[in-house]
């Protein structure tokens, strides 16, 4: 495995204070983040999310999904338990990448669903691994988590890395009319636990 811990400092943000832990990967060049709050060391399972980078809804207010709502609802109630642990992975666009993610949104925007664009420019739906999470969890010292997660595949790719998931939290935040689609082929075409909203 090509990851490697580097360092760790505080992180002051409006949920509280986090320490924040750096990963690199020497392979692909990707620089990974790990938040913590609390004692996660302890054997206990951690709240946690696994988070993949959206810099258009972590960073830019985009309508256009659920991430930016999500990363806020997630360092929020690791707060308010006062322990827990955030992955923040640089696997944007669900891994196909910041530029490959608005030619996609392009054809979004003329007609295709979030699946059906990533096939037309020749990625599958969903091109993420979770690898890295085993060493950076290891490093923190986490082998179980309560996962903050609608997504089936993030369950299993947490076992298949050797942390045990005992729950699955639902976090169902962030709907509005730019992502009504999004969020239904979501939970059509990628099986995630979403539940339409009531009529
Ligand atoms: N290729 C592509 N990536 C997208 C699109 N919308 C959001 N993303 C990326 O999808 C990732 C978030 O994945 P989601 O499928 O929304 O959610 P998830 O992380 O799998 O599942 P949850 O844990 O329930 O949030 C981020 O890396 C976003 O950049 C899109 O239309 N196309
Ligand atoms: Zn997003």
């Amino acid at each position: 495995m090509s990851i490697r811990y580097v360092a760790t400092s505080k992180l002051p943000t409006p949920y509280g204070v986090f320490a924040m832990h750096g990963f690199e990967d020497s392979e692909t060049g990707k620089e990974h983040v790990a938040l913590t709050m609390g004692v996660v060391d302890d054997g206990e399972p951690v709240l946690g999310r696994v988070h993949s980078e959206c810099l258009t809804g972590d960073a830019l207010f985009s309508m256009r999904c659920d991430c930016g709502a999500q990363l806020q609802a997630a360092l929020q109630a690791i707060a308010k338990e006062g322990r827990g642990v955030l992955l923040y992975l640089r696997q944007e666009g669900r891994g196909i990448g910041l530029m490959n993610k608005i030619r996609a949104y392009k054809l979004q925007d003329a007609g295709a669903d979030t699946v059906e664009a990533n096939e037309q420019l020749g990625f599958g739906a969903d091109m993420r691994e979770y690898g890295m999470c085993e060493v950076m969890l290891k490093q923190l010292g986490i082998r179980s988590l309560r996962l903050m997660t609608n997504n089936p595949r993030k369950v299993k790719a947490m076992e298949t890395v050797g942390v045990t998931v005992t729950e699955r939290c639902p976090l169902q935040t962030g709907r509005n009319p730019h992502n009504e689609r999004y969020l239904q082929t979501k939970a059509g075409k990628l099986g995630h636990w979403i539940t339409p909203p009531e009529t």
